[in-house]
């Protein structure tokens, strides 16, 4: 079947959404014949974030949606035609503007599905293609993945912190910008939020949206009671009341009152929200004056500056928090505001025969040091699907009958592979630039996510120092990046 295309849901055409550098670069290999050279390239990130163990890929729907749609329009030629050196002429020769306005995408993508858990040098994108096209869509993919897979992973952990609690994302005020709130609102939902107050995030993603009231409601009118009341007249059934407006026990005792009242005409009041103060203390307080009332069935909603270790914390305390409604803090990824994913060159064919040559960027530092080759990441796991190590390995190179992963930052970390059940996370997404894969839906996805964590043992998932999971180098692919690095690497004398 072939896929239906995605028409700019996620990402309009936006060819434009680059760095200037990109173009730069392809004009630099056009000039030179370059732009046709066989590229390989992977995207990945050196660390998981928030100090974690794991990252939930996210993104890839945009991504496919922007690779797409991408070319230049005669708007962006214009623009591109009218760019200036500090001379005075023109930034871009003719012939090269019109190569641009010809250019169709027709790389292969591979790439590992969104929801998946993945962990730091898996490359969660794999382009190959022409040098000056696979080149010209780093921005732009960075873009897309490194917000989108930094927001999943903060919702998941905020999910781990909620456990089975209802978790609301309310962050489209705090986020950045109108687009930041949407993919944010996006991929919290996949990451393990329930619902979303964003409502164009509910109209375009088909996300349920849910909601409360704000102080500004109860303010409205002369006292809680009437605003209460008014608010039950026009959600009787689907009543959420803001009790902390002027003292929370007097709110939660108002919010009692009017739902003796709904009762009487039939209707339970959903819920209460408290959104300052000590939660702990204010929600058992609330959950015994709403049981005493008998109302055991009215939820506790929660709201106020929260995160994975607050509502770890709160729950610690006993609190009795039903409902978790988080924003600025998740949608803003507030303790780590982006995740450092890279795009780097590990691939070039030869220009003489058809073979490949693997490219390596060398850096002081070792983790920073990138890996050669075409990778594909195979995923060991128990038969019961509990995932066990990653191996990283070069697809252009026959694999040895017995398997063993090499630490890439410490070589002498070494585990031979016993395990025979594994699957190879990068899937065929683009071939010579056309979607061949049937994306899963976002709730596809989202359910994916659930079951990927739910395969990673307790000590990969804990918050604090978590154990790292073993990802590890095919030997072969480690001896050919050690002998590589040495043959790059000028040996100085002491
Ligand atoms: N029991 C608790 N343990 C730890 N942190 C808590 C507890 N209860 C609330 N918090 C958090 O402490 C912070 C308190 O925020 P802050 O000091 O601004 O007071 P506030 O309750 O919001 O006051 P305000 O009335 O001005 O809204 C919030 O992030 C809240 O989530
Ligand atoms: O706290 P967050 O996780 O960002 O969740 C969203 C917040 O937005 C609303 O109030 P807002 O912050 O606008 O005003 P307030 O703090 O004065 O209630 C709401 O009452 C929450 O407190
Ligand atoms: O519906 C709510 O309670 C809500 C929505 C956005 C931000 N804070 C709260
Ligand atoms: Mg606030």
């Amino acid at each position: 079947m072939n896929p239906a295309p995605l028409s700019g849901l996620y990402a309009p055409s936006l060819s434009l959404v680059t760095d200037l550098y990109q173009l730069t670069m392809a004009y630099g290999y056009w000039k030179k014949g370059l732009q046709d050279r066989e590229a390989v390239f992977h995207l990945y990130f050196r660390k998981p974030p928030f100090s974690g163990g794991y990252a939930v890929c996210a993104g890839l729907a945009y991504a496919a949606d922007w690779l797409q749609n991408l070319g230049f329009s005669e708007d962006d030629i214009t623009y591109l035609a009218g760019l200036k050196g500090s001379k005075g002429t023109p930034m871009f020769e003719q012939g090269f503007l019109d190569y641009l306005r010809d250019l169709k995408f027709t790389c292969d993508v591979d790439a590992i599905a969104e929801g998946t858990v993945v962990f730091a040098n898996e490359p969660l994108v794999r382009v190959q293609g022409p040098l000056i096209q696979a080149q010209l869509v780093e921005t732009a993919l960075l873009t897309l993945i490194n917000f989108q897979t930094l927001i999943a992973t903060k919702t998941a952990r905020i999910r781990e912190a909620a456990g089975s609690d209802q978790v609301l994302e309310f962050g489209l005020r705090r986020a950045q910008g109108f687009d930041g709130g949407l993919s944010a609102s996006r991929a919290a939902y996949l990451g393990g939020a329930d619902a979303t107050s964003n409502v164009l995030a509910g109209q375009r993603f088909g996300i349920p949206v849910k909601g409360t009231h704000a102080h500004s409601w109860v303010m409205s009118f002369e006292d809680e009671e009437e605003a209460f009341t008014a608010y039950a007249e026009a959600f009787p059934d689907d009543s959420v009341f803001l009790v902390d407006t002027y003292d929370t026990l007097e709110g939660v005792r108002h919010a009692i009152a009017v739902a003796r009242q709904m009762r009487e005409r039939g209707h339970e009041l959903a819920g209460i929200r408290l959104d300052s103060g000590d939660l702990a203390y204010l929600s058992r307080e609330a959950r015994a004056l709403l049981d005493e009332a008998g109302f055991p069935k009215t939820r506790i909603v929660a709201s106020n500056d929260l995160d994975e270790s607050l509502i770890t914390s709160l729950k610690l305390q006993g609190a009795r928090i039903d409902t978790w409604g988080v924003g600025t803090k998740l949608v803003t990824a507030y303790d780590q505001p982006a995740l450092g994913g890279v795009y780097k060159l590990a691939a070039l064919r030869h220009a003489d025969d058809n073979g490949w040559d693997f490219t390596v960027k060398i850096s002081e530092q070792l983790a920073k040091t990138s890996i050669p080759g075409i990778l594909q990441v195979r995923r060991f796991e128990t038969e019961k699907g509990q995932a066990r190590a990653d191996m990283l390995y070069n697809i252009a190179e026959p694999l040895p009958e017995n398997l063993t992963i090499i630490d890439p930052l410490d070589p002498t970390r070494r585990r031979p592979v016993r395990s025979t059940t594994f699957r190879e996370l990068l899937e065929p997404v683009f071939r010579q630039g056309k979607l061949i894969m049937t994306l899963p839906s976002l709730q596809e996805s989202r359910e994916r996510v659930q079951r990927e964590i739910n395969s990673l043992d307790p000590s990969i998932r804990r918050f604090l120092n978590p154990h790292t999971y073993p990802v590890g180098l095919e030997e072969g692919l480690n001896t050919f990046r050690t002998n590589l690095i040495l043959e790059k690497r000028p040996q100085r004398p002491a």
